[in-house]
């Protein structure tokens, strides 16, 4: 614990006590970072190198010896190599015996060897006690000071006393040590910086082949249909029109795609009479990416909420209101009021603003600042009950705004309906399907199984012993 207070305070820890040595092999962009860090934090660092005498920017007040002196004036020695260059290790394994040898290195793509390098560099000096850490920390935010990205290292390894040792030197460098077991775990730790918003993928990929299908689907009903039937160019569409039309479907069909993965678990348990199987893998990913999904849902929406807003000002709006205004004076018909468009004009946009809000609140509560702050209740009760109320909103605004037309026989084009009413398939489905799931007899079921019972017991057991093949 001492140590974390020296890192404030590293002169005071310097005159007093005898300084740490450790000692960096690779004088490269990282072990020069990770030298300076560890000067500036009371250790005093001698830094290992092919060729000491040609070393150039090194941070000063660090010595610079050949590989095997450096070696010899530490227990500690930190590997900033590149893990094709290790081979040269394999002479100095009697000098390295017995020391902690950390291995810093990441690769260039994912499971690129067989093994991971932590464990390569074990197999190569046998004698040595590898400890994997500092992979997920760049050069640059070890130098600049500014740890914008996370200040979480990842330790590793099988001899307890060399991982503490790295531990402290960790938290001495004003950084945060999370220690993740045995050397096994290296191959994760290793992954884990060449990993890109793994969660995001599914969202991201689902968005654009939704919005690709809809953008495609709107362009041959509202483009292509009006020019080839009746010579006229429709094209202005594309800028405003027709977004409004692919944004605002692709969000509420990821938004039920968010409830979704819940209905078929439901599903699934009540079928099998058990909780502990486990769900197939796809359908885990799933459940694991909702709050990505929800997050692109709400972008989706925000852009048809922008999109709306623009429509009293459009050309094309005015020129036809005026227009229309026009062939009332010229045929001196008064077109009468309707209670019944305006009621249902009114309940559309009415329904779209509150599912907008409470869209918006699910948004909120997922940063991390706020979901702090509620309890477990509170946070599900918002994400689960709030989440379908918007589900439910959102999927009402859709069908409100069809009204009269929906399904009507004089909206088909080419015998194809209006988008959104492809669009509401999927939203209906969840609320319908999630309907029958609350009805109490199927509901009491579900309760009993999520709380441990099992329909068949025998049948479970035999089933959790063979957890391999599901
Ligand atoms: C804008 C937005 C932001 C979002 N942000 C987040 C976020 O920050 N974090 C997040 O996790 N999700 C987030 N989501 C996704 C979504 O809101 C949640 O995943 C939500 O909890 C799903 O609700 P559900 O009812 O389908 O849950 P389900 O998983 O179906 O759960 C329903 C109920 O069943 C219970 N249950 C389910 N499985 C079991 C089981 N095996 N054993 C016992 N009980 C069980 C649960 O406790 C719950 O009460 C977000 C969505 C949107 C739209
Ligand atoms: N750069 C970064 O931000 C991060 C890097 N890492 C890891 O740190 C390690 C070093 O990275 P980095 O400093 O960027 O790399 P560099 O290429 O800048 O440095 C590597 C150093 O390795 C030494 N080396 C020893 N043998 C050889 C050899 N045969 N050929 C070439 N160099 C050799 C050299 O030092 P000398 O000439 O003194 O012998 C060289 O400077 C890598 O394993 C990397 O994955 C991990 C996290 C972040
Ligand atoms: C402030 C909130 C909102 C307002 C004011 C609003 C308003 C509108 C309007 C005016 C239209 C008709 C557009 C047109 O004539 O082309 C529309 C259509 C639509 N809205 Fe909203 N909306 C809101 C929020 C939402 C939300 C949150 C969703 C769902 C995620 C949504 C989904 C839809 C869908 C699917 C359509 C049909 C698109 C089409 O095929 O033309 N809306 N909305
Ligand atoms: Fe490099």
């Amino acid at each position: 614990m001492e140590k974390t207070y020296t890192n404030t305070f590293p002169l005071t820890m310097t005159s007093s006590e005898k300084q740490e040595t450790i000692c960096i092999f690779g004088t490269g962009d990282f072990g020069r970072s990770l030298g300076y860090k560890m000067l500036q934090c009371g250790y005093s660092v001698v830094f290992g190198s092919r060729n000491p005498q040609m070393s150039s920017l090194l941070p000063s007040g660090a010595e610079v010896l050949s590989y095997s002196e450096a070696a010899q004036k530490s227990d500690v020695v930190i590997l900033t190599i590149h893990r094709e260059h290790y081979g040269f290790l394999t002479e100095l394994t009697e000098v390295l015996k017995e020391k902690v040898l950390v291995d810093v290195s990441n690769n260039l793509k994912i499971n690129q060897y067989p093994e991971s390098n932590a464990e390569y560099l074990a197999q190569l000096v046998p004698g040595a006690h590898v400890v994997k850490a500092f992979n997920t920390i760049s050069a640059w935010a070890l130098q600049s000071g500014a740890m914008d990205a996370s200040r979480q290292v990842f330790v590793c390894g099988n001899d307890g006393k060399a991982k503490q040792r790295v531990v402290d030197i960790v938290r001495t460098l004003g950084l945060t040590p999370l220690d993740q077991g045995s050397l096994l775990a290296a191959n994760e730790i290793e992954n884990y910086p060449l990993q890109l918003f793994p969660m995001w993928r599914l969202p991201f990929y689902l968005s654009a082949a939704l919005g690709l299908f809809f953008f495609s689907y709107c362009v041959l009903r509202d483009v292509i249909y009006p020019y080839i039937n009746e010579k006229q160019d429709s094209t202005f569409r594309l800028a405003i029109s027709i977004p409004n039309r692919v944004f605002p479907i692709t969000a509420l069909i990821l938004l039920a795609l968010v409830y979704f993965p819940g209905v078929i678990a439901a599903i699934l348990q009540l079928y099998r009479g058990t909780k502990y199987r486990r769900f197939p893998a796809w359908l885990d990913h799933w459940m694991l990416c909702r709050k990505q999904l929800g997050l692109v849902a709400l972008g989706f929406a925000f852009l048809h909420v922008i999109y709306t807003l623009v429509i009293p000002i459009r050309y094309y709006v005015r020129w036809r209101l005026r227009n229309i205004t026009i062939a009332q004076i010229m045929d001196k018909k008064e077109n009468p009021f309707s209670a019944s468009s305006a009621w249902l004009s009114d309940s559309y946009v009415s329904l779209g603003i509150l599912g907008f809000f409470l869209f918006v609140l699910l948004g909120i509560t997922s940063l991390p600042s706020v979901s702090n702050t509620v309890n477990w209740r509170e946070f599900r009760f918002v994400q689960s009950k709030l989440g379908y109320l918007t589900l439910i909103l959102c999927t009402a605004h859709t069908l409100v705004y069809g009204g009269k037309r929906f399904l009507s026989p004089l909206s088909l084009r080419w015998g194809l309906p209006s988008a959104y009413v492809l669009a509401l398939v999927i939203p209906c489905t969840v609320l319908v399907t999630k309907f029958i799931l609350i009805m109490p007899c199927i509901d009491k079921t579900l309760t009993r199984i999520r709380q441990g019972w099992e329909r068949n017991y025998k049948y479970s057991k035999s089933a959790l012993n063979g957890r391999s093949d599901i």
